[in-house]
């Protein structure tokens, strides 16, 4: 080839409109939604035209199983010749926008000229009748799969608006039966201000009852706590007993955020219903309010955001991010002013909800400030809201982890020593954080190390005397990658207790991975572990010689029983701290409770007891 050829592209139409109509969307029933909306487009242009105009929505299910038909009329716009060959026909072509302006604003809800091609999930044929309200012929519009179609003059006149006629497809009969539409279009048009008929067989009724003014003004929802309640409940499904009203200040996105009535994961999946323009755009919205905001459900109305062609997410742009923050914005400050005004919502509202509350008290120190004292946290006090942790003691400790707070925990408790725990999410945060919103109250972190400082050490006296059990004892825990130490410390009945270092920690969940690992992996992790420090990989066994048990071990007498005696207090402190135990430990426990049996056996024996 010498001289430069041009040429172009070819589209396969057939497969182009198979993409866009299967693999767009996420269900089939997506079709009822873009009819929907187009009929809703069609009639907000014809109000620009004629402003004392009444539009209405049509709908006629006719016939059972795959001889079902579906129809939706509308008395909007209409399309004239022109409008069919340059809008029907031409894939990516829509009257809704302006040249080649997809983000561009507009009064309609239709922009990328895709949508109708989703009728071809569920009918292999699309028929359209329209008239339009700027006069010409009516037409009749027949579009194919293959990509291919035909016109044709009707004889008579139509009124101005369209109708659009599918017929069922095999295997799609499911979208077509009377419950399913309904459903449907209640989901999709419960906020629609005009009404939606359908008429079937055996009925005919309006789907969607007239929408309430508080959704328009939802500063009104407070006045209407019940009926608000119950839209909730006809929306999501499920019964809420509380709502925050919503708003941005331009007020052209509003709604209303129902308070879940049961507390959520902090990952659990969002489910905000946001309707644009008044139509359902998704059942799923996920980034219409901020993350922490996890412990309501939305019904949220915009005009002003911009969906993505599937229509069932948005543009994640700086108008969604400003939105965001601005229903994010009305919820604080509904929750500020319970604090002032209705203190007992509030309380109930964060027992509920804590994770929530602490997520955006960590973002917001004012809010932080408004509502500590409610806030719960769990400590060596058991589970209490700050606000009584503070009365009790204003200069509080707290751990940074959940494996710090359990080695402290046993100790702590008993010299009466209040410690939160600061090990779950965004507790030490809080904790830390806390001296700047509470002047009165003074925070310091605790490690193990701390708490274990205030043992008693033993004399001299005594370190010489029980020198060779506790190197006896000290060696039997070697293969544990654990040292004693001997000490005396409150209460008496903790005979023994385990620490753990930052590094014998990451090592034991090290050696635990390794247990549980296929052979391969379990090499990898085995010369993982050899680089660790072998001196920082202990822990610390202390057996308090105060307790009687662990006195009367540390008898020359008893040096026999020292070494089974030792390895079991060491399994029994383990479990105390709530670390799992590995295959050795797991034996040592085993074998301890066998011996205790047979033990107690021989003991009923001597006694002269013994079956009979
Ligand atoms: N009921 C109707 N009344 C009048 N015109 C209609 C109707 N339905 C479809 N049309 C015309 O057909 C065009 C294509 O419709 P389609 O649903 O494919 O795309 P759209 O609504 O423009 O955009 P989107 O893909 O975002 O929905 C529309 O732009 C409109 O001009």
């Amino acid at each position: 080839m010498k001289q430069q050829d041009n040429y172009r592209f070819q589209v396969n139409l057939s497969g182009m409109i198979n993409i866009l109509s299967n693999h767009l969307y996420s269900s089939p029933k997506v079709f009822l939604r873009e009819l929907l909306q187009n009929a809703v487009d069609a009639v907000t242009a014809r109000k620009g035209m004629e402003h004392d105009y009444e539009g209405r929505i049509h709908i006629e299910l006719a016939g059972t199983g795959s001889g079902a038909t579906l129809m939706m009329e509308d008395n909007g716009i209409g399309l004239t010749e022109d409008d069919v060959h340059q809008f029907l026909a031409m894939i990516g072509q829509s009257s809704k926008r302006g040249k080649d302006l997809i983000m561009e604003e507009t009064s309609f809800i239709g922009r990328f000229g895709i949508g109708l091609l989703s009728c071809f999930m569920v009918s292999d044929e699309i028929v359209m009748l329209t008239q339009s309200a700027k006069g010409g012929p009516s037409l009749e519009w027949k579009g194919k799969p293959d990509g291919t179609y035909s016109i044709r003059e009707l004889e008579t006149a139509l009124s101005p608006g369209t109708r659009v006629y599918l017929r069922c497809k095999p295997g799609c009969e499911v979208y077509y039966e009377t419950e399913n539409v309904e459903k449907w279009l209640y989901d999709y048009g419960a906020l629609l201000p005009y009404p939606i008929e359908l008429r079937t067989e055996r009925f005919e009724q309006v789907v969607n009852p007239a929408v309430p003014a508080w959704i328009a003004q939802p500063e009104l929802a407070r006045g209407q706590r019940n009926e608000v309640l119950r839209f909730g409940e006809s929306l999501h499904g499920e019964r809420f007993g509380d709502f925050i009203p919503l708003r941005t200040s331009s007020g052209r996105t509003g709604g209303i955020a129902y308070v879940l009535p049961q507390a959520v994961n902090l990952h659990a999946k969002k489910n905000h219903r946001v309707y644009l323009k008044h139509m359902l755009v998704s059942d799923q919205a996920e980034n219409i309010l901020p993350e922490w905001a996890f412990f309501v459900k939305g019904v949220i109305w915009s005009d002003e955001l911009q969906p993505t062609a599937s229509r069932e997410h948005f543009y994640e742009n700086e108008k969604l991010e400003e939105v965001r923050a601005e229903l994010g914005e009305s919820i604080r400050a509904e929750l500020m002013r319970m604090a002032e005004y209705d203190p007992d919502r509030l309380r109930h509202m964060i027992q509920l909800h804590a994770l929530s509350m602490k997520a955006l008290a960590v973002e917001d120190g004012n809010f932080y400030r408004m509502i500590h004292r409610w806030l719960p946290f769990e400590s060596t006090y058991g589970r209490r809201e700050l606000g009584e942790l503070i009365d009790d003691n204003p200069n509080l400790y707290f751990t940074a982890t959940l494996d710090e707070y359990r080695q402290i925990t046993h100790v702590a408790a008993a010299q009466s020593l209040l410690v939160v725990n600061g090990g779950y999410i965004y507790d030490a945060e809080l904790m830390a954080s806390l001296p700047a919103i509470n002047a009165k109250v003074r925070t310091e972190r605790l490690l193990p190390e701390d708490v274990s400082l205030t043992f008693t050490d033993i004399t001299a006296e005594e370190r010489m005397r029980y020198y060779e059990l506790t190197r006896m004892a000290d060696a039997a825990l070697q293969r544990f990658r654990c040292r004693v130490q001997l000490k005396r410390f409150k209460p008496v009945e903790l005979p023994a207790l385990f620490t753990l270092s930052k590094e014998s920690s990451e090592f034991r969940s090290l050696k635990a991975a390794e247990e549980a690992s296929p052979d391969v992996l379990s090499s990898v992790l085995h010369s993982l572990g050899s680089s660790f420090n072998p001196e920082a990989a202990y822990s610390t066994l202390y057996l308090n010689l105060d307790n009687p048990v662990v006195a009367r071990i540390f008898m020359p007498v008893n040096a026999g029983g020292l070494v089974n005696t030792v390895e079991m207090l060491y399994v029994n402190a383990l479990m105390m701290g709530h670390y799992p135990l590995n295959r050795q430990e797991m034996s040592v426990l085993n074998q301890g409770i066998l011996r205790l049996i047979e033990a107690g056996l021989a003991a009923d024996a001597q006694k002269g007891g013994g079956p009979q």
